[in-house]
């Protein structure tokens, strides 16, 4: 792995150059132990603001390639240079985009022990293909033409966004869609893709029947009269996320932690990120 400066300034360019060209999605750096990784069957897409890669966020993709029996399946970690509602803020995007790259190695490890356990034997396969990629546009429907239209991958190849509750909210929300305000431009997406959302119950996204009521009502065609088909609901697919009891994990917490109980990133961040964070000291009252 490089030095976490050679990184930064890797990315520092790289992403220079993708501001200054008319792409809207590009793929910046690929993490595969062959150098010609076999095609992709099912792409997962992790967009994040990375700010910084939790556990939460490695839950979310390991869980997801782990249910992929069939290999072949690749990963696109997505950082969005434009977000739909956040201001831009520490830390800067080459920092995140260095974050991405140690947090793709953090996924590849986490699977290999997982597998490990499971079978009781080191792994022999080749682990996931993970792509780092930026995009210029917010929106999740924007997103996936954007990949589609790249050529990069095959065509017609199914993307499975995974994505936590709270987003899916905010997908259904007709208030990103000027100029009718209602949900018709989401018809591509579910025509095409997927979504694998994460249950994340809390006060403020509701309990865990509210969120599945979400979805049911989606299927009952309640959303119809906004332009939302029913059968959409199909292409959601819910799943657990952290266990009862168990304490919440997200950036704004890392970054909190960073600054407060550092201690708390043995369990809010995975390792590969945790170094970066104390090395790069960010976060921290001298950086942020
Ligand atoms: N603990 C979690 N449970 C379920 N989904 C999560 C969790 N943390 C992040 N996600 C999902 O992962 C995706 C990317 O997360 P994002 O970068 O917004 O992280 P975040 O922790 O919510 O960030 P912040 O705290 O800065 O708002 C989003 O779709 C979000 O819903
Ligand atoms: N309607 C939409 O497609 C929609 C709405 C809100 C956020 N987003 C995107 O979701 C991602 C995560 O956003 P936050 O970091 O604000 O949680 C970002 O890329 C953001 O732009 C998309």
């Amino acid at each position: 792995m490089a030095s976490f400066r050679a990184l930064r300034s890797r990315y520092t360019s790289l992403l220079k150059q993708f501001i200054a060209s008319n792409k809207e999605f590009e793929v910046l750096a690929t993490i595969s132990a062959s150098n010609a990784p076999p095609p992709a069957r099912t792409l997962y897409v992790l967009d994040s603001s990375f700010n910084p890669p939790t556990c939460a966020h490695l839950r979310i993709a390991s869980s997801a390639l782990l249910e992929q029996s069939e290999p072949g399946s690749r990963l696109l970690l997505l950082l969005a240079t434009q977000n739909a509602d956040k201001p831009s803020k520490p830390a800067s995007f080459e920092d995140r985009l260095a974050m991405m790259e140690l947090f793709a190695h953090d996924v590849r490890s986490h699977l290999a022990t997982v597998k490990l356990s499971q079978t009781g034997t080191a792994v022999t396969e080749d682990g996931p293909t993970i792509d780092i990629a930026v995009t210029k546009k917010p929106y999740f429907m924007d997103k996936a033409a954007a990949i589609e239209a790249s050529g990069i991958y095959q065509e017609h190849l199914e993307q499975v966004h995974l994505t936590g509750f709270d987003t899916l909210i905010r997908i259904f929300d007709p208030k990103y869609y000027p100029p009718n305000h209602d949900l018709q431009p989401l018809g591509p997406l579910f025509s095409r893709h997927r979504l694998r959302v994460t249950l994340r119950p809390s006060d403020a996204w509701g309990s865990l029947n509210e969120q599945e009521e979400f979805i049911a009502s989606i299927a009952r065609g309640d959303r119809e009269n906004e332009g939302g088909r029913r059968e959409w609901a199909q292409k959601i697919q819910l799943v657990e996320g952290r266990k009862p009891g168990a304490p919440s994990v997200s950036s704004t917490r890392a970054r909190e932690a960073s600054q407060s109980a550092p201690d708390d990133l043995d369990w809010l961040v995975p390792d590969n990120v945790r170094q970066f964070l104390r090395s790069e000291e960010l976060y921290t009252s001298k950086t942020s």
